[in-house]
Formats: C-alpha cells, structure tokens, sequence
C-alpha cells in the first residue's frame, strides 16, 4: 500500500481496522499525497468509511441467492457448483460421488389437505433431519418443491450410500408434529455415482431422478439405484404415458364385464368392469401396467369418469333386458381418485345425467388404498355412500385393515383377495384365512364375495365356508359387451328353476 501512495500519489481499497474497543471491522480506505514545490510529500490525506453494514448486507444477497428461502439450505444453484467441485475433485483422486435425489411421497396430499403452512413446517422438518444424517462435508440442497438433493462427495462404497440412504429413509419417516397436527412423510430415493452413471452433472441428476421415479414404482418409502436397465423402463413409461393421454380420444380404451355369481342359483348377479388398452403398435397394455402409470400422470381422474360413463350408457341400452336391468355393477376406484375432492361430484353428476339407480352401482377400493391413510379415507366414502352407491373393499386380507376402523367404514361388500383362493384346496392356512374372512364379514353385516375364483374344489370350499358370491375364470374371464350379454342370457337359461 506505502509503496504504491509512494509512487502514484494514491491508493484505494479494503483494510481490517480496530475500533477503540478493540473490535475489527472492515473498512474503506483512500489515501492521496499532497506535495510541496520541490515535489516532496508534505501531507497524506485519508478519506475512510466503516464498511461492516455494506458487508453484511452484500452477505446477505450472497447466501440469498445460494440458499433457499424456507428451509435455509444451499439451493440448485449452490447444489451445481458443489457438485462440479465434487466432480472434479473425484477426477483428479480417481473417486466417486453419490448423488441421492429425494422427493417426498404423498406430500402433495398434505399440503393440499391441511393447507401451506403445513407443508412449509413439514419440508423445515425434513431440511433439519436430512442435514442431521449426513456430514458436514455433504451438501444437502432443496432442489424445488418437495425435491431434495444430496451430494456425498469421496464415497468409499456404494455399501456405504445405501447405509446412508437406509438412515435417510428412517429419519424421515418418523412422525412429527406440527401445530396440533401429526404428520407423516416418507422419502423416495434415487441413487446415482459419479462416474458409473455419468460424466456430467445434468446425466447424474437425471438418473438419479430416473432412479428416484423407480423408487415410487416399488411401493414408494424405499432407496434404488440407477441402472441402464432402469433407464429403458423410464423411456417405455413415457411413452406408455404419453399415449395413454390419448388414448380415449382415439377411441382405443374399451371395458370387459367379468360376470359375479350366485353359487347358491348359479346366476348372473353383477358383473366387475374392468379396462382394457387396444394400442396400434404397443398391442394390448395390461391394467397392471398403465393404471399405476395413469394415476402417477394424474390421468386416472378422466379415465375413471369414462369408465364409470361407459358402465351407464352400457347398462343404458339393456335397460329393459329382464336379467341384465337387475345387475349390479362394479368399479374400480383408485386412491388417487378417492383423494380428489371433485370425484365424489363427477360420479353424482354421471349418475343424474345417466338416470343408472345409485344402488346398482358398487365401487371397488383396495383395502392398501384405504388403509394408506384411513382417516382420510372415511370423509369421500361416506360422501359416496350417501349418493346411494355401494362400497367394496377390493383385495380383502391384503392390506392389514385395523378391525377398529373396519367397522366404522361406511362400506357394503369385502372381495377376498384372489391369492388367498388360488392355493385352496393344498394350502390350509389359506383355507383358515379365507374362512376367518367370511366370519368377520358375517360378524360386521357386509356381503362377502370370492374373487379369482378357478376350480370347482374351490366353489365347494366357498359353499360351504358360507361365502355364496364369486368371480373368476371358473365361471368366465373378463368378457367384451356382447360376450357378456351372451353369457348373461346363456346362465339364466342353464339355472332357472325347472
Ligand atoms: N382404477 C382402476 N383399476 C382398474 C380398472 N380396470 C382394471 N383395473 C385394475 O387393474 C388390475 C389388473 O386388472 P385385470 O388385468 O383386468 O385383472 C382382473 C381380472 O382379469 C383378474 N382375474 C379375475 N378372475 C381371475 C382368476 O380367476 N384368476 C386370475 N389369475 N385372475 C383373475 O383379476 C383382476 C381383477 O382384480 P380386482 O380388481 O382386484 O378384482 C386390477 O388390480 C384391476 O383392479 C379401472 O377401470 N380402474
């Protein structure tokens, strides 16, 4: 500094100074010589300013334009950089870098349901925990919404990111409160390393965000890894998606009745409507397949509209048929549209328009969809109950129901899940399963009926187990219309009383 004041005359910059009380402080600093005639320096003058509340203040952009908002944490930009250093630092140690992408499951319902405060408290909650895991070393980021990313720079083995990953998983699962509110999340994650998954940060995260999507495939609350295998599902789910988006447009879903019956008669008594995707070149695409796919898209709210509006104008045009006017048909209703206040609105109005009697409808919920979140649950089937329509409880033994809530549900019907009645007559536990079933269906008052019903064995052990409804390939597969209406006609024939 003397030096150049010295030579040019002036200088200019930032200096640590110490206020009388012995506390540093950044200050600004200039200083100009002043000569006499024979150019000798005679004076220095020193203009100066305390710069700690600029400092602060520059600070405070800094970190707001690194870190996020709510929750504090480095932000996607912040995250980028972290990860470019990351990187290139395991190039030049030839290491590895984990990058764990983490949204949380069914956060949107909370947030929806209980409003944004909520939410705010839960995504705090869950910075706090996710931070508490990992190392300092580590960067944790909020990458959006509920979408966290962390980045485990210098792993030794991918042994240790699924530790790190199970501890994640634990800790946030954990209840937590807010306001007088207990709340529930659990995390989805997707795993990718630097460099077995990708060179570049844009690749890695989007494996990881592959590998995190897998993750919710596989029943959500759970770690994968990326693979290139993983990578092929994606690209064939997008497109599964991308034209299951049209598909009711292009006229290529249809319905399949599978025929319900009486074991005591051998009647006809409902039928269960189920979908069926005729797709040009993909062929035909299982339920199994698209439905999940159709509810993570958000696409199962239009579609369960159609299905339930196809059902009506079918039983529409056999309005004066003598057997097939006195059936009950049956639905399939997802978790997805159970959530969605204005489902229980679309099916009143469906069932005006139509004129189909309420209570020769019966709509079928899984007994997981339920059970995922049953205080939720009571609200919507009350307000469908209330319309007149039936409720069954589909996959019945599956979903650990709680006998406590199992009879305050405003439900009519349990379908016993198929896979307790493949294995009868050799497997006993079976037997007793399904046997315990049809008492506790007795014991509450609700209709029992068997479902994937295959064997004549099998029709006896019902009968005699006091189950007397049943579907399954035994009786018919699922059925297009006409087969259906044949079918119909044919078992009213073959039954009636002589
Ligand atoms: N939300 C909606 N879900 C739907 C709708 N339509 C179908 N689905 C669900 O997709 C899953 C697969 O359905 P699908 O391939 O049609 O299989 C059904 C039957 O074909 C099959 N079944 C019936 N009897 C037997 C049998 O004897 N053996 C055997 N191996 N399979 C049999 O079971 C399926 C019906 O199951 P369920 O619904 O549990 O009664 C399925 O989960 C459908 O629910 C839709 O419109 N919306």
């Amino acid at each position: 500094m003397w030096e150049q004041v010295r030579e040019t005359g002036y200088w200019k910059g930032e200096i640590w100074n110490r206020r009388k009380d012995g506390t540093v402080f950044p200050e600004w600093l200039t200083i100009t010589t002043l000569s006499d005639g024979a150019g000798h320096i005679c004076n220095y003058i020193a203009i100066f300013s305390d710069a700690t509340s600029y400092k602060e203040k520059e600070e405070r952009i800094q970190h707001m334009a690194h870190h996020d908002a709510l929750t504090g944490l480095p932000n996607r930009t912040l995250m980028q950089d972290r990860l470019e250093m990351a990187i290139a630092k395991a190039k030049r140690i030839h290491g590895n870098v984990a990058i764990l992408f983490i949204d949380l499951d069914r956060f949107k319902v909370i947030n929806d349901s209980l409003g944004h405060h909520y939410g705010d408290m839960l995504l705090k909650i869950v910075a706090k925990r996710l931070t508490s895991v990992v190392r300092a070393s580590d960067t944790v980021c909020r990458q959006g919404g509920d979408e966290f990313i962390i980045i485990l720079p210098e792993v030794e083995s991918i042994g240790d990111v699924a530790h790190i990953a199970e501890k994640l998983l634990k800790s946030v699962s954990e209840e937590c409160r807010v306001d007088n509110e207990v709340l529930k999340v659990s995390p989805s994650i997707g795993i990718s390393l630097f460099p077995d998954d990708g060179n570049d940060i844009a690749t890695l995260i989007k494996n990881a965000d592959t590998a995190m999507y897998h993750a919710k495939e596989s029943g959500r609350a759970n770690f994968q890894f990326f693979t290139e295998r993983l990578n092929q599902i994606l690209l064939q789910r997008m497109e599964i998606e991308r034209e299951l988006s049209m598909a009711i447009q292009r006229e290529q879903l249809t319905l399949h009745y599978q025929p319900q019956i009486d074991l005591t008669s051998g009647q006809v008594t409902g039928a269960e409507a189920l979908l069926r995707w005729n797709h040009p070149t993909l062929g035909s695409v299982s339920p199994m397949k698209f439905i999940q796919i159709a509810e993570e898209a958000g696409l199962i709210g239009e579609i369960g509209v159609w299905v339930l509006g196809q059902v009506f104008a079918f039983a529409a045009r056999w309005n004066r048929h003598p057997q097939l006017s006195q059936l009950v048909f049956s639905a399939n209703v997802s978790a997805r549209q159970l959530e969605d206040t204005a489902f229980a609105e679309s099916v009143e109005r469906l069932l005006n328009e139509s004129g189909f009697p309420a209570d020769r409808l019966e709509l079928e919920i899984t007994e997981t969809a339920i059970m995922e979140d049953i205080q939720r649950s009571i609200p919507p089937l009350t307000e469908l109950k209330s319309l007149g329509v039936k409720i069954a409880i589909d996959d019945f033994g599956t979903g650990y129901s709680s006998l406590n809530y199992l009879k305050r549900l405003p439900i009519s019907r349990l379908k016993i899940d198929r896979s307790f009645i493949s294995d009868i007559p050799e497997d006993k536990s079976d037997e007793r399963i399904t046997h315990a079933i049809i008492n506790l269906a007795q014991s509450l008052n609700l209709e029992v009926i068997a479902e994937g019903v295959e064997s004549e064995e099998q029709t006896r052990f019902l009968i005699e187990a006091g189950c007397l409804n049943a579907q399954g390939f035994f009786y018919a597969r699922p059925l297009a219309e006409h087969d259906f209406v044949a079918f119909v006609e044919q078992s009213s024939v073959t039954n009636s009383p002589s």
